[in-house]
């Protein structure tokens, strides 16, 4: 069933929207920084160090070690971590509730469909074809696509280039400042899933609208136009 609705396009987030992935990223930061000779830390901390990419992670673990790294060893050790994550990121990572329900019926509905993350692109095509929600994908930008990272705008307007629409024909649903961040950078609507991996609480992180779940998201349209 085709739409004139809006949105044309509803792109998600990944960690912490459509997936629970802390604990796969948990046990393959701990393994890493094991092999490193550091301590590990708890799955709460490591929640909370997610949401802005692998080098980001890398960066704020040694900086809770009371580290700083120069940019060639942070590399080798996101190297090192990407190897160790890669081939076990669907171990211990669930998709929330609703996931797979919503997106099939905004894709009935006739809208596109995308995933804009700061993960990198190889690992995000894994968990997305281990959840079926792949092939439901028009478009799918991982952090290593080029353009910097959220909260800049650009990984939301390649994916709004690739999907030959206009930023205003688009919705944006994250779970955290970055997400606000990106979108408001790119005039792009956006939608804050409670529940996901932010520290400040998700009414205050200036979205237009917060949902309660994945579930709720399409009776949130009317008022977001
Ligand atoms: O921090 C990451 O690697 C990815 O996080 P995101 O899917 O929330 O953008
Ligand atoms: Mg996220």
């Amino acid at each position: 069933m085709a739409t004139d609705g809006w949105p044309k396009a509803v792109l998600f987030d990944l960690d912490g929207t459509l997936v629970d992935s802390a604990p796969d990223l948990h046990a393959a930061l701990n393994q890493t920084l094991e092999s490193y000779g550091e301590p590990p830390f708890t799955l709460e901390a490591v929640t909370g160090m997610i949401g802005a990419g692998v080098p980001k992670l890398i960066e704020r673990a040694y900086a809770g070690l009371g580290k700083s790294l120069d940019a060639a060893t942070r590399d080798r050790i996101v190297d090192r971590f990407l190897k160790i994550y890669e081939p076990r990121s669907t171990e211990l990572t669930t998709l929330y509730s609703g996931a797979s329900e919503v997106t099939r019926q905004l894709k009935e509905e006739g809208r596109a469909l995308g995933v804009v993350t700061n993960k990198p692109g190889h690992a995000t095509e894994a968990i997305l074809r281990h959840f079926g929600l792949y092939d439901l994908m028009d478009v799918v930008v991982g952090g290593d696509a080029g353009p910097a990272k959220k909260p800049e705008p650009g990984l939301l307007l390649l994916a709004c280039e690739r999907l030959s629409l206009p930023p205003s024909d688009v919705l944006f649903v994250g779970d955290s400042e970055n997400d606000v961040g990106a979108a408001k950078a790119g005039a792009i609507a956006v939608v804050v899933v409670a529940g996901g991996y932010t520290r400040i609480a998700a009414e205050d992180l200036g979205a237009d609208a917060v949902a309660t779940g994945l579930a709720d998201l399409p009776q949130l349209f009317a008022s977001l136009r």
